[in-house]
């Protein structure tokens, strides 16, 4: 029997959380996974939430999706998505619907849904993000695809998202293809950038002043009732706070040191160096990751020297410097996220609108943060600002925090703790605003090694200057 509104397929933990959230709001949901004994799972711990139709066959679970047809698959990006997406189109019909809700590469969306219409079928790929408690209770989402599929299937996405603060759902259509899954990546390099930050404003008030994890944990609980309020400060305060059960010992203390990462960030960086977008902070991000997990590395250098920490004293007076300084590079990283969109956006003819982009963030999302309201009204304001830094609030909120950013990047260097973030932010800002930059001596040196010309500030042209010559200079 045909009667499910809307099918999900891949009941890991998002899969499995999207389709309680789906028939939690009052649609009747097919379900389908790989290894049946998930399915079961689902129907035996939470069947009663509402209306599912458990199915054990791709053909099955197509065949009581009501027509046209909506499949969303939430497994692993790569091969396996290409897998399930041929399985399902199959026994789909013309004017049926896929959507992909994994973490899939933008350019395979677009593939993707250019196969796709060609045999007849919409395909959307969207961002989504919140975890497993977001899925469930209310993710941000993010759909890419044809206009005409965000118009049935918008509306059911835009029921189960989370909602900001004045109750606008978390979920727009982003743009055509790959859009969305572009959207999704950035926020996933933004992540990256926030988590190093973080990452670095703990280390400075663990190594640099030598204070211990629950006191610390103390201090992002504070941070986070300010401008820095936002989940991933919170659940920062949480995890500093855990003690691990089996050692009594801080649980931060107790994980390996080398951080992770499924290849979202690195596909940001990669897609950035592309496009010329300067992402400096996901790129130290995705790099200090690399850095924690270089083993032999690591080790081989574990002995170099670094300052006597006898003569480098940090007081708590630093405290409040850090936070700034985390402030200020957090807007940093936010403002190069937006570049990298509005980039692509040209690159791809997205037109893609930076403040829904925002808005979008707002809320379910890993990167939710207070301050994106802010973010929201700047690009609403003024879509043609050039850099988020260049918005008078930002630009004033910068100007306010510059010297304790200043200052924690010195005492950083001068004690030996690492800052890849915060310094790159504060010289990506620095590099910004500068009048000249030290490009023209590039120019310079390119010309001279390789003839490759040169623009001057005084008149229009191209010219090179016969270095091995007499040093003339040539109109090109
Ligand atoms: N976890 C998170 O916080 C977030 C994840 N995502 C993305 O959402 C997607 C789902 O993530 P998550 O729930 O963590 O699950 P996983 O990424 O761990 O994927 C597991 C699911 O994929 C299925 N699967 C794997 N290979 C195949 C295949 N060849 N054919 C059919 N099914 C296959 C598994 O089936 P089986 O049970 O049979 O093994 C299982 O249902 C991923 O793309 C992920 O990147 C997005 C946002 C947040
Ligand atoms: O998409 C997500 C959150 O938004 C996922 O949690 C993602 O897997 C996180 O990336 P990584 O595993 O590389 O840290």
């Amino acid at each position: 029997m045909s009667s499910a509104d809307i099918g999900v397929t891949g009941l890991a933990v998002m899969g499995r959380n999207l389709a309680r959230n789906f028939a939690r709001n009052g649609y009747t949901v097919a379900i389908h996974n790989r290894s049946y004994a998930r399915t079961q799972e689902l129907v035996d711990q939470f069947g009663n939430e509402g209306s599912f139709v458990a199915t054990e066959t791709v053909a099955e679970f197509v065949k009581s999706l009501r027509r046209p047809r909506k499949a969303m698959i939430m497994v692993q990006a790569g091969t396996a998505t290409d897998t399930v997406i041929e399985a399902l189109a199959e026994h789909m019909e013309p004017g049926d619907m896929i959507i992909d809700g994994g973490n899939a590469h933008f350019a395979d969306t677009r593939r993707r849904e250019a196969a796709l219409r060609k045999r007849d079928l919409l395909f959307v790929g969207t961002g989504v993000s919140g975890g497993e408690e977001g899925a469930l209770l209310g993710p941000a989402i993010m759909p890419g695809g044809a206009t005409e599929a965000y118009a049935s299937l918008g509306p059911m996405l835009e029921s189960i998202a989370a909602r900001a603060a004045d109750g606008t759902p978390c979920c727009s259509h982003v743009g055509p293809d790959g859009a969305g899954h572009f959207v999704k990546m950035v926020h996933n390099g933004i992540e990256y950038s926030d988590m190093q930050l973080i990452g670095e404003a703990y280390d400075l008030l663990r190594r640099g002043i030598g204070l211990e994890p629950r006191r610390i944990s103390e201090i992002f609980a504070e941070w986070n009732k300010g401008e820095l309020d936002s989940y991933l400060i919170e659940i920062t305060a949480e995890v500093l706070a855990h003690t691990d059960a089996e050692t009594g010992s801080s649980f931060v203390d107790v994980i390996v040191d080398q951080a992770a990462q499924k290849g979202t960030g690195r596909w940001t960086v990669q897609n950035a160096l592309n496009l010329g977008v300067p992402v400096t902070g996901i790129a130290e991000a995705t790099f200090a990751r690399a850095l924690s997990s270089g083993n032999v590395q690591r080790e081989a250098a574990r002995q170099l020297a670094g300052p006597n920490p006898a003569e480098h004293e940090v007081s708590e007076d630093m405290i409040d410097d850090v936070r700034q300084a985390l402030f200020a590079s957090k807007i940093v990283a936010y403002a190069q996220g937006f570049d990298q969109i509005a980039a692509a956006s040209a690159e791809y003819d997205w037109n893609i609108d930076l403040g829904a982009c925002a808005s979008l963030w707002r809320e379910g999302c890993i990167i939710r943060a207070r301050f994106l309201d802010r973010i929201t009204e700047a690009w609403g304001a003024n879509p043609a600002l050039g850099s988020l830094l260049a918005a008078e609030e930002f630009s004033s909120a910068i100007a306010q925090t510059q010297d304790s950013w200043r200052r924690v990047v010195a005492t950083a260097a001068r004690v030996g703790v690492p800052t890849p973030g915060f310094s790159s932010a504060l010289s990506y800002y620095d590099g910004l605003r500068s009048e000249r930059l030290p490009a023209a001596l590039i120019q310079g040196q390119r010309d001279f090694f390789g003839a490759h010309t040169y623009r001057r500030i005084d008149k229009d042209g191209t010219f090179h200057t016969d270095w091995s010559g007499d040093r003339s200079e040539l109109s090109l």
